[in-house]
């Protein structure tokens, strides 16, 4: 009997391609006690990423952002310093003192919710297959090549050069151009404390990249409740592209990172997400992480990404590549190349660098 009304569940869920299966639907469905086969991350093929192996101890590095811009001059050298290690470390720090006002964030949070929130034909509205398009609403990660699906609805946005936002909730649009605006600034101030760290001029990266119109792209990520999170997988193991990912998160928990080959649970909110290895020529990581799901309340992050403008060939900085000390490791591509190549393929659980990388061949 209970097959009988799973089955049911399942056929519901994915019928067509606009009714692909939103989790927030099968979440809230009342008959819903497990999970349909298709969201089974965990006993399949993905034993090894096994939810044990988390190490709370492991501190994640915490940088303070106001002294970024301290006129003493020690203690501007001293968290360049900090940022460097974070970045060769971890790929991975916790920013503190950013001026990104909290109530702010907690709009952006709110404007989210009430984002998904709306009705489901409402929200098609902005469902495209385009992995590319400027506003989508989606599931899972990419749902025409995932094996296994995600627990996971989310809205993706470029919010620059140009500026796009679904025409509703109202006052989405302010609340996602003022929150992209403040983190904007914070990315071009950190990219100007990594270059230093890298031994460039200041502004090398923020000149080179092209950050005055920088690629940048706001995400709504919704993990509902989940009766068997167990078996789900919020995001599976991955790395972001471009440059610099800003992520918050609007409840403790959820979020874990790799480090030394174990996963870390993320417990504060804001965090940073560094990436930056093709960049640095590997020099910094691009770190590995993924969303796990909890079966009590659903959980929103929210991630801005930025990147290069699209059309700029990103190659390692040539003032890296020492020859034998630090060969190249990747071939530049536009940035456009990198994010189509990264949203068309599944994500399989390494770092979307690999598949170009010169020595290597993965995921
Ligand atoms: O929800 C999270 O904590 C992770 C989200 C993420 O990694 C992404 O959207 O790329
Ligand atoms: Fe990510």
């Amino acid at each position: 009997m209970a097959a009988i009304v799973q089955d049911a569940v399942e056929k519901r869920f994915t019928s067509s391609r606009n009714k692909m299966g939103y989790v927030k639907d099968l979440a809230e469905s009342s008959d819903l006690t497990s999970i349909p086969s298709k969201y089974t991350y965990f006993n399949t093929f993905n034993e090894e990423d096994g939810i044990e192996v988390v190490a709370e101890e492991e501190k994640i590095p915490i940088i303070d952002f106001s002294l970024l811009n301290s006129a003493i001059p020690d203690q501007r050298a001293k968290v360049i310093q900090e940022l460097g290690k974070a970045c060769q470390d971890w790929g991975f720090f916790m920013l503190i003192n950013h001026d990104v006002p909290e109530s702010l964030m907690e709009r952006m949070f709110v404007a989210c919710q009430d984002f998904f929130n709306q009705t489901e034909e409402v929200k098609l509205e902005c469902a495209e297959e385009d992995v590319l398009a400027p506003i989508r609403y989606g599931t899972s990660f990419n749902p025409s090549v995932d094996k296994v699906f995600f627990w996971r609805d989310f809205l993706r946005v470029w919010v620059h050069p140009q500026f796009y936002s679904p025409p509703k909730p109202s006052g989405f649009s302010e609340i996602a151009m003022e929150y992209s605006q403040r983190t904007r600034q914070i990315v071009r101030e950190l990219l100007k404390g990594i270059s230093e760290s890298l031994g460039l001029e200041k502004c090398y990266i923020d000149k080179e990249m092209e950050m005055e119109s920088c690629f940048q792209v706001l995400v709504g990520n919704l993990y509902p409740a989940c009766p068997q999170p167990e078996l789900a997988m919020g995001l599976p193991p991955h790395s972001d592209s471009g440059l610099l990912t800003l992520l918050i998160q609007n409840q403790n928990g959820g979020l874990q990172v790799n480090h030394n080959g174990k996963w870390v649970n993320v417990h504060a909110s804001p965090n940073t997400i560094l990436v930056i290895e093709r960049l640095s020529n590997g020099k910094y990581k691009s770190v590995l992480h993924r969303a796990i799901v909890n079966n009590k309340t659903a959980r929103i992050s929210l991630v801005v990404a930025h990147g290069p403008c699209p059309d700029k060939v990103v190659t390692p900085v040539p003032e890296l590549i020492e020859n034998e000390i630090y060969p190249a490791l990747y071939p530049g591509m536009t940035y456009k190349e990198e994010l189509h190549s990264r949203l068309s393929n599944r994500l399989a659980g390494k770092s979307h660098l690999d598949p170009v990388q010169f020595t290597d061949e993965s995921a």
